[in-house]
């Protein structure tokens, strides 16, 4: 399902009308019907309901007028409230307001506290409050009135039922404005708003549902949306199909090199999840000193010792063995659980200059980056999967401006470094170096535990090694990562769901897909 910024649905908006011809007022009324048609359906179990619609002075009131006297048509009691001066109203809301006034409708504005008294006390007898507050033409901090009246609405008891995007929220970044609408749903138009999917805006979404109000398939497929959420149809999509009469060179050889002294788990978890997500043989590379403590730990993943140095780390003999070992492999992993040091700094370089098959790159290995234009020199696909953290380091940017940019942030320095990036956390986002975006909604607070990370590198290495691109194989990854943690919590719970859970868990997560 392709996902829009706020410029973006407007330019599909300017099309339909300008160009497509298809009146505003049209699109305004199959906007209001859909709402309409949501506010009934909220509305079915209560008697002689009370509605109240709270309208700014933008389109979006315009959607909320045209519910309004739909509403009224069918008997439902509304009262509509502007936020600001019916003269200031103008285009398609104006005329929905005229004929509001035509029919005798009440407007009642809120231009200062006194009146958002009154509209507070109005509030508390309702039975759902409609927000048209704002919608996408929102710019800048809320001014005015607007975080009162949003910060009434979200003291109500009533149910919310938010218009295209609840008021306040961001449609590019899900960051509130300040304050943002908290609503019960919301029905928004044409296409998801990127806003909407992100976090913190999901949490101000509620239900989420997707009105066709008659922009036409031409019209968005001409303006080349680059941006999607990743469905369980895409997702079956991408499973790569297995070759019934395959054996296990036609899966792929995986390499991961992972591990250090008191690391073996993520050596162990990251190789385990790369077979377990279908590759035909993965090959682990670790330092020496830990062979037989991950010989025991694993029965079907082979182990090879590499060089390593008195801290029991790799040492830059260890090149030699690896790239031998990259020859004869599709895929290689590096980075879970290496440490830092100036050694793995030059030989996650050395990988990077010199590997000439896909290499997925995370953790400590992508922490030692320091030349990045490197990356951006490789001729095969780079995979790097890193958290808010990594992605500070990587990028100079602080944790926080890229949270609140997690998109916009993760597009730019996929397209700058030539790679594929995962950017971690929940919503995780992946963009490619050709600028494509895809948006992770699945998963869960348990999956936030150690060693999930590890479980994330295998299934895009196993992915890699059956022969997804590194974009496919990113984007399926992290789909199924969230789906086997949701999954899981059929028996765990999201405090006890642990990174071991998940490599068992990926069965269902892929039967799951199969059906
Ligand atoms: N013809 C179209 O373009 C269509 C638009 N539609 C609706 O129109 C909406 C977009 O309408 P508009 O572009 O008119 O914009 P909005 O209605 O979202 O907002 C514009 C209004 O908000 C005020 N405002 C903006 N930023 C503010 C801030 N920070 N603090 C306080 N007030 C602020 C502006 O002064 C203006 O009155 C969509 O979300 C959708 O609901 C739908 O009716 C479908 C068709
Ligand atoms: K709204």
């Amino acid at each position: 399902m392709r996902l829009v910024t706020a410029s973006e649905m407007q330019e599909l908006d300017r099309i339909t009308i300008e160009e497509v011809g298809i009146p505003g007022v049209v699109l305004m009324e199959n906007a209001g019907q859909a709402v309409t048609d949501a506010a009934v359906d909220i509305l079915s179990n209560i008697s002689d309901p009370q509605v109240i619609v709270v309208a700014g002075k933008g389109n979006n009131g315009g959607d909320g007028f045209v519910v309004a006297r739909l509403l009224s048509n069918i008997g439902i009691k509304v009262k509509v409230y502007l936020l600001g001066d019916v003269q200031d109203v103008s285009g398609d809301a104006k005329i929905n307001l005229s004929v509001l006034h035509k029919l005798d409708f009440k407007i009642v504005e809120l231009k200062n506290k006194s009146d958002l008294k009154r509209f507070n006390k109005k509030c508390k007898n309702v039975d759902l409050i409609i927000d048209g507050v704002l919608g996408t033409g929102i710019e800048g901090e809320l001014r005015g009135l607007a975080p009162d009246l949003i910060s009434i609405i979200n003291n109500s008891t009533s149910q919310v039922l938010a218009i295209d995007i609840p008021s306040g929220l961001n449609a590019d970044t899900g960051q509130a404005h300040g304050i943002a609408v908290k609503a019960d749903r919301t029905v928004t138009f044409a296409l998801p708003k990127l806003g909407l999917l992100l976090y913190p805006g999901r949490n101000y979404v509620g239900e989420l549902e997707v009105a066709d109000i008659s922009i036409p398939e031409e019209v968005i497929e001409s303006e080349h949306i680059n941006k999607e959420l990743i469905t369980p149809n895409l997702a079956q999509q991408l499973l790569p199909r297995r070759n019934c009469f395959g054996h296990k060179g036609t899966f792929g050889h995986a390499v991961v090199i992972a591990g250090s002294k008191g690391m073996t788990g993520a050596a162990k978890l990251s190789g385990l999840a790369t077979l377990k997500s279908g590759a035909g043989i993965v090959t682990l590379g670790m330092p020496e000193s830990l062979n037989s403590i991950l010989e025991t730990k694993l029965t079907e993943v082979m182990t090879v010792p590499l060089t390593e140095n008195r801290e029991c780390c790799l040492s830059l003999n260890s090149l030699t063995k690896i790239m031998e070992l990259s020859k004869a492999a599709d895929v290689m992993a590096v980075g879970p659980g290496l440490s830092q040091s100036e050694e793995i700094s030059y030989i996650i370089h050395d990988m990077l200059n010199k590997i000439e098959i896909p290499l997925v790159i995370d953790a400590d290995g992508l922490n030692v980056i320091e030349d990045l234009g490197i990356l951006t020199n490789r001729s095969k696909p780079t995979v790097l999967t890193p958290h808010p953290g990594e992605m500070a380091r990587l990028t100079g940017k602080s944790i926080d401006e890229i949270q609140a940019n997690r998109v916009q942030v993760t597009l730019q320095t996929a397209q700058d470094l030539n790679v594929t990036l995962v950017l971690k956390g929940a919503a995780t986002v992946v963009a490619t170096a050709k600028g494509r975006v895809y948006i992770n909604s699945n998963g869960n607070s348990g999956m936030a535990t150690a060693g999930s990370g590890d479980v994330l590198t295998g299934i895009i290495t196993g992915l890699i090694a059956q022969g997804l691109s590194a974009d496919q194989a990113a984007t399926l990854g992290v789909f199924l990562h969230g789906l086997t943690g949701d999954l899981k919590l059929e028996e765990e719970t999201t405090y006890t769901l642990l990174a071991g859970d998940l490599i068992k868990g990926l069965s269902n997560a892929f039967k799951y897909l199969e059906e």
